[in-house]
């Protein structure tokens, strides 16, 4: 791409960028309601949302208004107020963050709710600055523990929320209160905000510690879970491919070098669509989960087990030689076998597959695949229940097929 053209994107992407936030220094426009976008939950899909953020929100309320308290109180003592700004002071500290919790969660989308409380969290700011007579240092502190909450909680749209609500309730608080200007902290108040300043932000950063602890927990679950086929428990098939390339590039490496063999094993139950026909989709599907689970109690941890469709198997054989693998698999198609007169957890189903170990005339590792896939084709056309091993002779059959069907 040209320097120009990058510069015309640039530009283009920056002109956009001035509406939003020139929106956000609009009230008007930061407390209008957002029109639905194509991607939005429908509303239903929100409702009992956000209890956890409102129990989290919960406990740094509490820890912050309790200690806020007496950063106000201490500028209240400097320039003495009336009975009823005291009054409500002990409601903000004490009371509201119960009554607040108690709101939210009640409400039909507590999330929302929980936004709402924090906005009026920041208006209540302002409001004290304008009944301290705007006292400095507790009104520096308490603005910035709020605007910390507000943008750690909901982003700069919901801290420009804020702002205003903090600049709507200071303009009324000096409406309503006489309203002087009087900065100056004496050393009391100045002292009796240091808790709030050493505290407050240690609760956030705990919190939010756990809170990204909690998230990393939870994409290694999604990660785990986005390898798994959901019936088995194997790799599925997109993880298993991934794996496959991986093992393949290792033996390239390490091609003629002692103890870096590695073999593909392609297992399929034989007539597995007469169980499904016969028993019914259930006992289908309870075939496939015990059949999975005897490849994983026979096979070592290092291999790499995978359902590659629907009663298709795949395993990589890492670090194992032909004749080790040979043995091995015929042992799990043994197996299957002698389920049938005992105990029947695959329902008299056989098993055919194709083994073919890794050699470096191989180009790409789904010529791996096709030769393990034609390996157990070849055990289905042998009258299936068997395993069929790549060799040469395979080798010289296929090149033969593919040539005889590229010339019809
Ligand atoms: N119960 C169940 N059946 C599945 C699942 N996935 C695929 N199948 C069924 O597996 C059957 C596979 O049938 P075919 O491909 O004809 O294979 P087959 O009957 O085993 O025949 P051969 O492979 O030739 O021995 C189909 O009936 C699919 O519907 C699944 O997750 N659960």
């Amino acid at each position: 791409m040209s320097s120009g053209t990058t510069r015309r994107q640039a530009g283009r992407s920056g002109r956009r960028r001035w509406p939003a936030l020139l929106a956000l220094l609009n009230p008007v426009a930061l407390y209008r309601k957002r029109p639905a976008r194509p991607d939005d939950p429908p509303p239903e899909a929100l409702i009992g949302k956000g209890v956890r953020f409102v129990n989290r929100i919960y406990m740094l309320r509490a820890i912050g208004l309790g200690i806020g308290f007496f950063c106000v109180a201490a500028g209240f003592v400097q320039n003495p107020v009336d009975w009823p700004l005291w009054a409500l002071l002990v409601f903000h500290g004490f009371i509201w963050p119960h009554a607040a919790r108690h709101w939210a969660l009640r409400s039909e989308i507590p999330y929302r709710a929980e936004r709402r409380n924090l906005i009026i969290d920041a208006g209540f700011g302002g409001f004290w600055m304008a009944a301290m007579n705007g006292n400095l240092v507790p009104s520096a502190v308490i603005i910035s523990m709020l605007s910390m909450d507000n943008i750690a909680a909901g982003g700069v749209r919901l801290f420009m929320r804020g702002v205003w609500a903090s600049i709507a309730c200071f303009l009324l608080g000096w409406l309503v209160l006489d309203y002087r200007f009087m900065p100056q902290s004496d050393i009391a108040t100045i002292v009796a905000c240091l808790p709030m300043l050493a505290l407050y932000p240690l609760a956030l950063g705990k919190s939010t510690y756990d809170m990204s602890k909690k998230l990393a927990e939870r994409s290694r679950e999604f990660e785990v879970v986005s390898q798994m086929d959901g019936l088995t428990r194997l790799f599925n098939r997109r993880y298993w491919e991934s794996l496959l390339i991986e093992e393949f590039e290792r033996c390239r490496r390490n091609a003629g070098r002692s103890g870096h063999d590695a073999c593909l094993l392609l297992l399929d139950l034989d007539h597995f669509k007469n169980i499904n026909d016969t028993h019914g989709h259930l006992v289908g599907d309870e075939v496939l989960r015990n059949f999975s689970q005897l490849l994983r109690s026979r096979l070592r941890e290092d291999d790499l087990i995978g359902r590659y469709g629907g009663e298709e198997f795949v395993v990589i054989l890492r670090n194992t030689s032909a004749a080790d693998a040979l043995l091995l698999s015929q042992r799990l198609i043994d197996e299957a076998r002698e389920r049938k007169s005992g105990d029947d957890s695959l329902w008299g189903c056989t098993v055919s597959a194709g083994l073919v170990p890794f050699t470096p005339d191989m180009d790409a590792h789904y010529v791996w695949l096709q030769r393990a896939d034609h390996a157990m084709y070849c055990a289905k056309e042998k009258g299936r229940d068997c395993l069929v091993a790549w060799d040469a002779g395979l080798h010289r059959a296929q090149a033969k097929a593919a040539a005889d069907a590229r010339a019809a």
